[in-house]
Protein backbone atom coordinates (compact mmCIF):
# COMPACT_ATOMS: atom_id res chain seq x y z
CA UNK A 1 0.00 0.00 0.00
CA UNK A 2 1.42 3.37 -0.74
CA UNK A 3 2.53 5.24 2.36
CA UNK A 4 0.46 9.07 2.16
CA UNK A 5 2.53 11.20 4.90
CA UNK A 6 0.07 13.66 5.42
CA UNK A 7 -2.93 14.72 6.17
CA UNK A 8 -4.38 15.19 2.59
CA UNK A 9 -1.49 13.92 0.82
CA UNK A 10 -3.02 12.86 -2.98
CA UNK A 11 -6.07 14.98 -2.48
CA UNK A 12 -7.02 17.62 -4.88
CA UNK A 13 -8.87 20.71 -3.81
CA UNK A 14 -10.80 23.63 -5.48
CA UNK A 15 -10.13 26.89 -3.68
CA UNK A 16 -13.01 29.52 -4.55
CA UNK A 17 -12.69 33.19 -3.06
CA UNK A 18 -9.04 33.60 -2.14
CA UNK A 19 -9.17 37.73 -3.81
CA UNK A 20 -5.25 38.17 -1.56
CA UNK A 21 -3.03 37.16 1.50
CA UNK A 22 -6.19 38.39 3.84
CA UNK A 23 -9.08 35.94 2.42
CA UNK A 24 -9.81 33.52 4.67
CA UNK A 25 -9.59 31.18 1.16
CA UNK A 26 -5.96 31.75 1.37
CA UNK A 27 -5.39 30.83 5.19
CA UNK A 28 -7.78 27.46 3.52
CA UNK A 29 -5.06 27.30 0.56
CA UNK A 30 -2.13 27.73 3.03
CA UNK A 31 -3.27 25.22 5.62
CA UNK A 32 -4.20 22.79 2.91
CA UNK A 33 -1.13 22.47 0.53
CA UNK A 34 0.92 22.56 4.51
CA UNK A 35 -0.92 19.33 4.24
CA UNK A 36 -0.22 17.72 1.26
CA UNK A 37 -2.95 19.09 -0.78
CA UNK A 38 -3.12 19.79 -4.28
CA UNK A 39 -4.96 22.86 -5.24
CA UNK A 40 -6.49 24.90 -7.89
CA UNK A 41 -8.29 27.78 -7.64
CA UNK A 42 -10.74 30.02 -8.94
CA UNK A 43 -11.13 33.46 -9.49
CA UNK A 44 -14.20 35.97 -9.67
CA UNK A 45 -12.43 38.12 -12.67
CA UNK A 46 -9.81 39.63 -14.30
CA UNK A 47 -9.48 42.84 -11.60
CA UNK A 48 -8.97 39.83 -9.09
CA UNK A 49 -7.06 37.28 -11.58
CA UNK A 50 -4.30 39.89 -10.76
CA UNK A 51 -4.48 40.07 -7.20
CA UNK A 52 -4.59 36.19 -6.68
CA UNK A 53 -1.46 35.95 -9.59
CA UNK A 54 0.57 37.43 -6.58
CA UNK A 55 0.14 34.45 -4.96
CA UNK A 56 -0.01 31.82 -7.45
CA UNK A 57 2.12 31.92 -10.61
CA UNK A 58 0.77 28.68 -12.15
CA UNK A 59 -1.27 29.90 -14.71
CA UNK A 60 -2.86 26.02 -14.89
CA UNK A 61 -4.27 26.55 -11.48
CA UNK A 62 -5.89 29.57 -12.06
CA UNK A 63 -9.65 29.43 -13.42
CA UNK A 64 -12.01 32.23 -13.85
CA UNK A 65 -15.72 31.72 -11.98
CA UNK A 66 -18.30 34.34 -11.43
CA UNK A 67 -21.00 32.67 -9.41
CA UNK A 68 -24.07 34.60 -10.39
CA UNK A 69 -23.63 32.74 -13.68
CA UNK A 70 -24.39 28.82 -14.46
CA UNK A 71 -22.57 28.87 -17.36
CA UNK A 72 -19.36 30.57 -16.03
CA UNK A 73 -19.50 27.82 -12.89
CA UNK A 74 -20.02 24.91 -15.81
CA UNK A 75 -17.05 26.56 -18.02
CA UNK A 76 -14.65 26.68 -15.33
CA UNK A 77 -15.54 23.26 -13.78
CA UNK A 78 -15.25 21.67 -17.24
CA UNK A 79 -11.58 23.47 -17.19
CA UNK A 80 -10.80 22.09 -13.92
CA UNK A 81 -11.63 18.18 -14.60
CA UNK A 82 -10.06 18.53 -18.21
CA UNK A 83 -6.66 19.93 -16.80
CA UNK A 84 -7.00 18.16 -13.43
CA UNK A 85 -9.61 15.27 -13.83
CA UNK A 86 -11.74 14.64 -10.76
CA UNK A 87 -11.47 16.46 -7.42
CA UNK A 88 -11.62 15.58 -3.92
CA UNK A 89 -13.27 19.06 -2.38
CA UNK A 90 -14.61 22.46 -2.68
CA UNK A 91 -13.78 25.38 -0.65
CA UNK A 92 -16.60 27.71 -1.30
CA UNK A 93 -15.40 31.37 0.50
CA UNK A 94 -17.43 33.66 -1.52
CA UNK A 95 -20.16 35.93 -0.76
CA UNK A 96 -21.59 39.91 -1.50
CA UNK A 97 -24.07 42.61 -0.80
CA UNK A 98 -23.84 45.97 -1.76
CA UNK A 99 -22.41 48.50 0.46
CA UNK A 100 -25.66 50.38 1.00
CA UNK A 101 -27.07 47.21 2.34
CA UNK A 102 -24.50 46.47 5.11
CA UNK A 103 -25.88 50.44 6.81
CA UNK A 104 -28.41 51.20 9.06
CA UNK A 105 -31.76 49.80 9.24
CA UNK A 106 -33.14 46.31 7.85
CA UNK A 107 -36.45 48.10 6.70
CA UNK A 108 -34.25 49.69 4.33
CA UNK A 109 -33.08 47.04 2.10
CA UNK A 110 -34.22 47.21 -1.24
CA UNK A 111 -35.65 44.16 -3.19
CA UNK A 112 -32.78 44.47 -5.27
CA UNK A 113 -30.07 44.18 -2.81
CA UNK A 114 -31.69 41.87 -0.53
CA UNK A 115 -31.62 39.35 -3.63
CA UNK A 116 -28.27 39.91 -4.83
CA UNK A 117 -27.00 38.78 -1.44
CA UNK A 118 -29.06 35.91 -1.44
CA UNK A 119 -27.96 34.81 -4.87
CA UNK A 120 -24.13 35.35 -4.50
CA UNK A 121 -23.89 34.55 -1.18
CA UNK A 122 -26.51 31.31 -0.53
CA UNK A 123 -27.71 30.33 -3.95
CA UNK A 124 -23.99 29.86 -5.17
CA UNK A 125 -23.70 27.38 -2.86
CA UNK A 126 -25.98 25.14 -4.85
CA UNK A 127 -25.11 26.20 -7.88
CA UNK A 128 -21.31 24.97 -7.47
CA UNK A 129 -22.75 21.71 -5.76
CA UNK A 130 -24.75 21.15 -8.61
CA UNK A 131 -22.09 21.33 -11.06
CA UNK A 132 -19.55 20.34 -8.75
CA UNK A 133 -21.30 16.55 -8.60
CA UNK A 134 -19.65 15.86 -12.19
CA UNK A 135 -16.28 16.98 -11.25
CA UNK A 136 -16.03 15.48 -7.60
CA UNK A 137 -14.56 11.97 -6.44
CA UNK A 138 -17.10 9.55 -3.95
CA UNK A 139 -15.70 10.64 -1.64
CA UNK A 140 -15.57 14.25 -1.58
CA UNK A 141 -16.34 17.42 0.56
CA UNK A 142 -17.24 21.08 0.20
CA UNK A 143 -17.17 23.43 2.76
CA UNK A 144 -18.12 27.03 3.26
CA UNK A 145 -17.92 30.09 5.19
CA UNK A 146 -20.64 31.33 7.16
CA UNK A 147 -20.66 34.01 10.04
CA UNK A 148 -22.84 34.71 13.27
CA UNK A 149 -24.87 36.85 11.62
CA UNK A 150 -26.97 34.21 10.73
CA UNK A 151 -28.30 33.49 14.17
CA UNK A 152 -28.36 36.96 16.32
CA UNK A 153 -29.22 41.13 14.67
CA UNK A 154 -25.74 41.85 14.05
CA UNK A 155 -25.75 45.37 13.57
CA UNK A 156 -25.65 46.47 10.07
CA UNK A 157 -25.12 42.97 8.56
CA UNK A 158 -28.57 43.05 7.62
CA UNK A 159 -29.08 41.03 4.32
CA UNK A 160 -26.11 39.70 4.66
CA UNK A 161 -27.13 37.99 7.82
CA UNK A 162 -30.18 36.66 6.19
CA UNK A 163 -27.72 35.09 3.58
CA UNK A 164 -25.78 33.43 6.08
CA UNK A 165 -29.06 31.76 7.59
CA UNK A 166 -29.89 30.11 4.29
CA UNK A 167 -26.62 29.31 3.63
CA UNK A 168 -26.46 27.26 6.79
CA UNK A 169 -30.00 25.92 5.41
CA UNK A 170 -28.76 25.23 2.46
CA UNK A 171 -25.69 23.17 3.33
CA UNK A 172 -28.42 21.18 5.34
CA UNK A 173 -30.19 20.19 2.38
CA UNK A 174 -27.26 20.09 0.31
CA UNK A 175 -25.52 17.62 2.66
CA UNK A 176 -28.95 15.11 2.82
CA UNK A 177 -28.99 15.31 -1.16
CA UNK A 178 -25.19 15.01 -1.91
CA UNK A 179 -25.08 12.36 0.41
CA UNK A 180 -25.79 9.71 -2.47
CA UNK A 181 -22.63 11.38 -4.67
CA UNK A 182 -20.50 10.44 -1.46
CA UNK A 183 -19.93 14.46 -1.34
CA UNK A 184 -20.33 16.06 2.52
CA UNK A 185 -21.75 18.95 2.75
CA UNK A 186 -20.53 21.41 6.23
CA UNK A 187 -19.84 25.29 7.16
CA UNK A 188 -17.25 26.94 9.17
CA UNK A 189 -18.28 29.91 11.35
CA UNK A 190 -15.76 31.98 11.22
CA UNK A 191 -15.00 34.40 13.66
CA UNK A 192 -14.59 38.22 12.00
CA UNK A 193 -11.25 39.37 10.61
CA UNK A 194 -10.24 41.86 8.60
CA UNK A 195 -10.42 41.27 5.26
CA UNK A 196 -11.75 43.13 2.02
CA UNK A 197 -15.38 41.44 2.47
CA UNK A 198 -15.71 43.17 5.85
CA UNK A 199 -14.71 46.24 5.09
CA UNK A 200 -18.09 46.61 2.89
CA UNK A 201 -20.17 46.71 6.27
CA UNK A 202 -20.95 49.95 7.56
CA UNK A 203 -18.37 50.64 10.75
CA UNK A 204 -16.86 47.30 10.43
CA UNK A 205 -14.01 48.84 12.85
CA UNK A 206 -16.55 48.23 15.98
CA UNK A 207 -17.54 44.54 14.84
CA UNK A 208 -13.97 43.36 14.70
CA UNK A 209 -13.24 45.56 17.71
CA UNK A 210 -16.23 43.68 19.58
CA UNK A 211 -15.63 40.51 17.88
CA UNK A 212 -11.75 40.29 19.03
CA UNK A 213 -12.61 41.48 22.75
CA UNK A 214 -15.09 38.46 22.98
CA UNK A 215 -12.65 35.78 22.07
CA UNK A 216 -11.70 34.05 25.10
CA UNK A 217 -7.68 35.45 25.19
CA UNK A 218 -8.95 38.83 23.65
CA UNK A 219 -7.30 37.87 20.20
CA UNK A 220 -9.01 37.72 16.77
CA UNK A 221 -8.75 34.43 15.05
CA UNK A 222 -6.66 34.23 12.29
CA UNK A 223 -7.53 33.05 8.86
CA UNK A 224 -4.72 30.12 9.65
CA UNK A 225 -6.69 28.81 12.14
CA UNK A 226 -9.64 28.53 9.79
CA UNK A 227 -8.15 26.86 7.66
CA UNK A 228 -7.01 24.70 10.19
CA UNK A 229 -10.56 23.49 10.36
CA UNK A 230 -11.14 23.74 6.45
CA UNK A 231 -8.58 21.13 6.20
CA UNK A 232 -9.75 18.94 8.80
CA UNK A 233 -13.41 19.11 6.92
CA UNK A 234 -12.20 17.93 3.84
CA UNK A 235 -9.93 14.94 5.16
CA UNK A 236 -10.70 11.80 6.14
CA UNK A 237 -10.82 12.49 9.87
CA UNK A 238 -14.19 14.22 9.35
CA UNK A 239 -16.08 11.51 7.71
CA UNK A 240 -18.90 11.48 9.99
CA UNK A 241 -19.35 15.23 10.30
CA UNK A 242 -22.22 15.87 7.80
CA UNK A 243 -24.46 19.24 7.17
CA UNK A 244 -22.65 20.69 10.03
CA UNK A 245 -21.82 24.40 11.11
CA UNK A 246 -18.47 24.54 13.29
CA UNK A 247 -17.74 27.22 15.12
CA UNK A 248 -14.10 28.67 14.19
CA UNK A 249 -14.75 31.98 16.29
CA UNK A 250 -12.14 31.37 19.37
CA UNK A 251 -15.57 31.13 21.41
CA UNK A 252 -16.93 34.02 20.44
CA UNK A 253 -20.27 32.85 20.11
CA UNK A 254 -20.87 31.46 23.48
CA UNK A 255 -21.12 34.57 25.20
N1 LIG B 1 -14.05 38.16 7.16
C1 LIG B 1 -14.88 37.74 8.12
O1 LIG B 1 -14.94 38.28 9.23
C2 LIG B 1 -15.78 36.56 7.86
C3 LIG B 1 -16.36 35.89 8.94
C4 LIG B 1 -17.16 34.79 8.70
C5 LIG B 1 -17.40 34.38 7.39
N2 LIG B 1 -16.83 35.06 6.35
C6 LIG B 1 -17.08 34.59 4.99
O2 LIG B 1 -15.90 34.10 4.41
C7 LIG B 1 -16.05 34.12 3.00
C8 LIG B 1 -14.81 34.73 2.37
O3 LIG B 1 -14.77 36.12 2.64
P1 LIG B 1 -13.47 36.89 3.16
O4 LIG B 1 -13.84 37.51 4.45
O5 LIG B 1 -12.29 36.02 3.08
O6 LIG B 1 -13.37 38.11 2.12
P2 LIG B 1 -12.65 38.26 0.69
O7 LIG B 1 -13.11 39.59 0.21
O8 LIG B 1 -11.22 38.01 0.79
O9 LIG B 1 -13.32 37.10 -0.18
C9 LIG B 1 -14.59 37.20 -0.75
C10 LIG B 1 -14.48 36.56 -2.11
O10 LIG B 1 -15.77 36.47 -2.73
C11 LIG B 1 -15.54 36.58 -4.10
N3 LIG B 1 -16.76 36.87 -4.86
C12 LIG B 1 -17.69 37.85 -4.63
N4 LIG B 1 -18.63 37.82 -5.60
C13 LIG B 1 -18.30 36.79 -6.44
C14 LIG B 1 -18.86 36.26 -7.63
N5 LIG B 1 -19.97 36.79 -8.19
N6 LIG B 1 -18.26 35.20 -8.23
C15 LIG B 1 -17.14 34.66 -7.70
N7 LIG B 1 -16.54 35.14 -6.58
C16 LIG B 1 -17.12 36.19 -5.97
C17 LIG B 1 -14.53 37.73 -4.20
O11 LIG B 1 -13.90 37.75 -5.47
C18 LIG B 1 -13.58 37.34 -3.08
O12 LIG B 1 -12.55 36.51 -3.56
C19 LIG B 1 -17.34 34.88 2.72
O13 LIG B 1 -18.40 33.95 2.53
C20 LIG B 1 -17.56 35.64 4.01
O14 LIG B 1 -18.90 36.00 4.23
C21 LIG B 1 -16.02 36.13 6.56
Amino acid sequence: MKRLDKLLSGKKILIMGAANKRSIAWGCAQSMLDNGAELIFTYQNERLKKSLNRLVQDEDRLIECDVSSDESIEKAFGQVADRFGKIDGIVHAIAFAKKEELAGDIMNSSREGYALAQNISAYSLIAVAKYGIKILNDPASIVTLTYFGSERAIPNYNVMGVAKAALEANVRYLARDMAKYGVRVNAISAGAVKTLAVTGVKDHGDLLRLSRERTVDGESVTTEQIGGAASFLVSDLSTGVVGDVIYVDKGVHLI
